[in-house]
């Protein structure tokens, strides 16, 4: 079952940002969070990860209410990787990918081996070992979103929630960055502006529009012309990719 969202509402004063979302994000699928800027997504994705409250509705986690759930609970099963994520500019690559580890850690335990493991090997999953390093504040803004991406892995998480991870990086490291997160066994939550890698590599999608989902369903159903004119104000043809057997959008020039 893993993330549940049952008819969430979210204002700011008297603006209604998400107006009764519902949806299931499938245990180890990758499931795409699309909408034009301002369509409500980043704060969807903050009350999924706990760090807003809805004023109504019903976030669960296997089943429990995300609000009965103690926050070590949380962070010790679901990463958010933030659009404009900052750290404290004074550590090394290691230590910023370490602190993912802190939510399993207790008082009293020392840095396990298991700890070692998570943490070189999100370094390593990332392309991150050769710059682990590297002072934080000395890396490029592309670097500095696959650390965090490395903390985030490390943190060994069951849900992972991702904000525009894509921004600022290569086309090389965005698709390595697809790639990974679509075959990773955790149940993902992705918000992305490119309409053709989502096409690619989610297994569902959900479209917003002025804080409600318009659509939801398989990228062939959701990643239609009408859905692309009337949502993203684009005249646009759908093709199915003769390479990967995706959806593929070519934009009208
Ligand atoms: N803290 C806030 N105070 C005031 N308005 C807010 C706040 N957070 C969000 N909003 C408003 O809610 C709406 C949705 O914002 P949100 O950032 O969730 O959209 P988004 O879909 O993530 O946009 P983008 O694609 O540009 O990142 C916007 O109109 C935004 O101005």
């Amino acid at each position: 079952m893993t993330i549940k969202a049952d008819n969430l509402v979210w204002k700011i004063g008297s603006k209604t940002v998400v107006n009764g979302v519902s949806f299931t994000a499938e245990p180890g699928k990758m499931l795409g969070l699309l909408g034009p800027n301002g369509s409500g997504k980043t704060s969807l994705l903050r009350l999924i990860a706990g760090l807003k409250r809805p004023n109504s509705g019903r976030i669960t986690l296997d089943q429990a209410d995300l609000g009965s759930i103690g926050r070590r609970t949380i962070a010790q099963r679901v990463a958010f990787i933030e659009q404009h994520a900052t750290t404290n500019s004074n550590l090394r690559v290691v230590d910023v990918v370490k602190l993912g580890r802190f939510p399993h850690r207790s008082m009293f335990s020392g840095w396990t081996h298991e700890d070692d493991r998570a943490v070189t090997e999100a370094l390593e999953r990332t392309g991150m070992t050769a710059k682990r390093h590297d002072a934080w504040q000395s890396l490029s803004g592309g670097e500095k979103q696959r650390t965090h991406v490395a903390r985030a892995l490390a943190q060994s998480p069951k849900e992972l929630i991702l904000d525009e991870p894509t921004n600022h990086l290569d086309v090389q490291h965005q698709i390595s960055l697809l790639r990974l997160v679509s075959a990773l066994p955790v149940t993902s939550i992705i918000a992305l502006h490119d309409l053709n890698h989502a096409a690619m590599f989610c297994d569902n999608l959900i479209v917003m529009q002025e804080g409600k989902i318009v659509a939801a369903g398989s990228p062939q159903e959701v990643l239609t012309r009408d859905l692309l004119k009337s949502v993203f104000k684009v005249e646009a043809y759908v093709e199915t990719s003769p390479h990967h057997a995706r959806p593929h959008i070519h934009f009208a020039r």
